[in-house]
């Protein structure tokens, strides 16, 4: 484990409208053994300060890209369960924050980087998709401070207000994620991640949980809900589409083959899309490694009702890059059956046998437990558990590369 003991000076804050909200934050922080002095927006990251590579010191990040309404939250309720805290807004800070703070991640919602507030993006006509509704220098700089050991003050966008709130001090945990719309859209944010993640779920599938959530929950119409897919369709093929083929992991979800012309949506295919050669993650494979399979794993061992449910595996390309894919699709009938399935996929990460099928059972409630989503979610949990301690593992056997850096 390395220690860094550098003083971090930050230089000369600059003319700053936040200032006012700055002003209670005057006093100097200790964090990591680095003397930090909280002033305005991007002015943390100035000054001289020591760089720990590979050291315990180093935050590990991770990108998860969705459109909204597409299940991140869900996933990350997962992630952070994979390490045994439960998450929570930061404490006594904004009621309407973003961000979820556990022993050992820290989730960020990039929505928070929207350098347009609601007004602003109306009276411009962009939506909140377009990177001009969007601070990426920001971005970018905020999760290399914290990549590289350093607190930030993060700016909150309220989505109850449609609001610019004033930000709020994230300190670096041991694993950042950046969940939102554009986590690997801008070249510099995506060569700070460690693992980046897409939750690719097609348009019907799409339709299908906005109608169960925005009609059942929040008491919109079904004509508000379709109007606002379709106006947000352009700038999503343009923008947050196009990050899927940078993904170390993708999650499609598409409606099921094993109904013909089935129109309910209410049975998935899902497919788990795994990058071949990424650091530190090694594909979770069924049966044999490489080979092409497809299961039908019904039968004495696993209730299945109609339709049923089916596996396949094996070698493909996605974007021109090496993937691996499992698919399921169909859903479980018994949660407590998934042991079956689980004990023949391979790679898994897991700490016991069982695993997986625990944690699924642990978070029986969630959305998508019965299917591929739920399944695929917390396996890509399991990974980045695993990339993580790769990591420390190679920080804490490797001996320390202390760096001076002008950041
Ligand atoms: N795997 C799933 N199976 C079925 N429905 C799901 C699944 N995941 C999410 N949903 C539906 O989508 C809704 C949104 O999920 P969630 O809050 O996780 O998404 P999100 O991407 O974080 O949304 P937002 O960005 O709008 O906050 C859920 O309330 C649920 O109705
Ligand atoms: O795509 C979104 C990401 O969650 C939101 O629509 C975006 O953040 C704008 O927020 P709001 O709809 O509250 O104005």
């Amino acid at each position: 484990m390395g220690v860094c003991t550098t003083l971090h000076t930050a230089a000369a804050a600059p003319p700053c409208h936040l200032r006012g909200f700055y002003q209670h934050k005057q006093q100097v922080l200790f964090y990591r053994n680095t003397a930090y002095t909280p002033r305005c927006g991007r002015a943390h990251s100035a000054g001289l300060a020591v760089r720990c590579s590979g050291a315990a010191g180093e935050t590990v990040v991770i990108g998860l890209a969705a459109d909204s309404g597409c299940g991140k939250s869900t996933f990350m309720r997962r992630l952070t369960s994979v390490f045994g805290g439960a998450a929570e807004p930061p404490r006594g800070g904004n009621p309407d924050s973003n961000t979820l703070i556990s022993d050992t991640t820290t989730v960020i919602c990039l929505d928070d980087y929207h350098s347009l507030d609601r007004t602003g993006r109306k009276e411009k006509g962009v939506t909140a998709l377009d990177p001009r509704a969007n601070d990426f220098d920001l971005m970018y700089e905020q999760v290399k401070a914290i990549k590289e050991g350093k607190a930030v003050d993060k700016p909150i966008y309220n989505h109850v207000t449609g609001l610019l709130d004033p930000p709020e001090l994230i300190k670096p945990p041991k694993i950042l994620v950046i969940e939102g719309l554009h986590p690997m859209f801008d070249q510099r944010v995506r060569d700070l991640l460690d693992f980046s993640i897409y939750l690719d779920i097609s348009n019907e599938v799409k339709f299908a949980w906005k109608i169960q959530r925005d009609m059942a929950e929040r008491g919109h119409s079904l004509e508000s809900i379709k109007a606002s897919i379709e106006a947000r369709k352009p700038d999503f093929d343009a923008y947050i589409d196009p990050q899927k083929q940078y993904a170390d992991a993708v999650i499609e979800v598409l409606p099921t083959q094993l109904i013909p012309d089935d129109n309910e949506g209410k049975v998935l295919r899902v497919r788990l899309i795994m990058k071949e050669g990424v650091k530190n993650f090694a594909p979770v494979y069924l049966f044999d490694e490489g080979s092409t399979i497809s299961w039908i794993p019904c039968g004495r061992k696993l209730t299945c009702s109609y339709p049923g449910i089916k596996f396949t595996y094996g070698p493909d390309t996605y974007y021109d890059h090496e993937v691996s894919v499992l698919e399921m699709d169909g859903q479980f009938d018994r949660l407590d059956e998934l042991i079956y399935v689980e004990s023949h996929l391979s790679n898994l990460s897991a700490k016991f046998y069982g695993e997986v099928t625990q944690q699924m059972l642990k978070h029986s409630d969630f959305p998508g437990s019965n299917n591929g989503t739920g399944l695929f979610q917390t396996i890509v949990g399991l990974k980045i558990r695993d990339l993580y301690e790769q990591i420390v593992a190679e920080g804490a056997s490797s001996p320390l590369k202390a760096t001076t850096t002008k950041a």
